[in-house]
């Protein structure tokens, strides 16, 4: 199996689906699946937070929801766990800035999908030399998703880095909703990234379809 092109990984980034067993008070594979079945074209499994599974619980939600990914063939992607990744040979791995170096991860990985997190140039210029085929941009708006989040960045930062010639697929993470989501692409963003705007939704399907329609309509302005 080749690397993702860069093509190919603009497409999967447009509606970026991310959660864990943390992030509803639903059962993950049900949210997972309305959300597949509204359209979301990228998954990652972020198992975070103080009751967060671990060891052989996190391995069997990890494997129920790449299984169910298959069936839609959507990617999964888990987040910073690099050994469960290639213990169920996932498609691909997701790490932050505070975990493992992306070049180390890049060896271990070989082909599969690599996303690193960046905040600003330099992290994004390493993030490239470390051979990321995506890097997540944020939080541009403020989140309650993620404990230890940066400040809201606002869409500025996105339309900096393509402006530095910052041309690896981009992808905008950090309180975005539908009504946001034109103004992260129009930015420069090639998808939006999410946990609450789906995972806390009445209508998971609903709310992965409004997102995709809110970036496809984005895209063609
Ligand atoms: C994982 C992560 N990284 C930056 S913000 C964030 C949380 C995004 O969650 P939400 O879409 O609910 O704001
Ligand atoms: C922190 C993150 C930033 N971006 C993405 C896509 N996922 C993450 N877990």
């Amino acid at each position: 199996m080749a690397r993702i092109t860069s093509e190919e990984m603009k497409e999967r980034l447009a509606v970026y689906f991310i959660m864990g067993s943390q992030n509803s008070e639903r059962p993950a594979e049900d949210v997972l699946k309305e959300a597949l079945d509204g359209g979301v074209t990228l998954f990652q499994f972020r198992e975070k937070g103080s009751a967060a599974l671990e060891g052989e619980e996190k391995e069997a939600l990890a494997r129920q929801l790449q299984r169910l990914c298959r069936t839609y063939g959507v990617p999964f992607i888990v987040n910073d766990d690099v050994e469960l990744a290639i213990a169920i040979d996932a498609d691909g791995v997701h790490v932050g800035q505070d975990d493992e170096d992306a070049r180390r991860v890049r060896e271990k990985i070989g082909d599969k999908i690599l996303g690193v997190s960046a905040h600003n140039v330099e992290e994004a210029r390493a993030a490239i030399e470390a051979g990321a085929d995506y890097i997540g941009v944020g939080p541009i708006y403020p989140t309650r998703s993620k404990d230890d989040a940066n400040e809201a960045q606002g869409p500025g930062i996105l339309r900096h880095l393509r402006e530095q010639g910052i041309t690896i697929p981009i992808v905008a993470i950090g309180g975005i909703t539908a009504d946001n989501t034109r103004a992260v692409i129009e930015a420069g963003a090639d998808g939006v990234s999410v946990i609450s705007a789906i995972a806390s939704a009445p209508e998971p399907k609903a709310a992965a379809a409004a997102l995709a329609t809110a970036v496809r309509e984005a895209n063609l302005r």
